[in-house]
């Protein structure tokens, strides 16, 4: 059976409608690719509880608000992911890569012309879509 990770994923869009992407390390699974800050809810923690505190851990912002946006399944060769993406209506604090990883507001409009895991296309399509059309 290969692993599936469950993986808290949040879209944050700030007043400018630029979206925070980070890039993923070389080393890590989908290495270089672009990423939504996020990561792998842990055991005790509600899937809200998880995205707070993986973006408080990865790019140093407070979830004020949140709602649920999409579910998506994606198998990957070598593991299944559960991205749980969120929709961030509200946050404070200055985004900074807490783990060294590079960040950047990047335009909506200019979401597509990034390389994202492939587990993302659906999410880059429904943004598109919310803000775009
Ligand atoms: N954070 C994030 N992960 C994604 C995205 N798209 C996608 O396929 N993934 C995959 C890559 C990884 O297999 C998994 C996320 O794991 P992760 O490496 O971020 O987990 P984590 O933050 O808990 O990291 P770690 O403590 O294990 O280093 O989900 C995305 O947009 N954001
Ligand atoms: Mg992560």
């Amino acid at each position: 059976m290969k692993k599936r990770l469950q993986v808290a994923v949040a879209i944050i869009v700030n007043n400018d409608e630029q979206v925070l992407i980070a890039r993923r390390h070389a080393h890590q699974h989908q290495g270089d690719l672009w990423e939504f800050p996020g990561g792998k809810r842990e055991a005790n923690e509600t899937r809200l509880e998880a995205v707070q505190r993986e973006i408080h851990e990865e790019v140093g912002l407070q979830v004020e608000q949140a709602e649920p946006l999409m579910q998506i399944i994606h198998d990957y060769p070598e593991l299944q992911v559960e991205l749980d993406v969120w929709l961030v209506s509200e946050f404070s604090g200055e985004a900074t890569g807490k783990e060294g990883q590079p960040l950047v507001w990047c335009p909506l409009a200019e979401l597509s012309a990034r390389e994202f895991p492939a587990a993302n296309m659906q999410i880059i399509e429904r943004l598109t879509n919310l803000y775009l059309v």
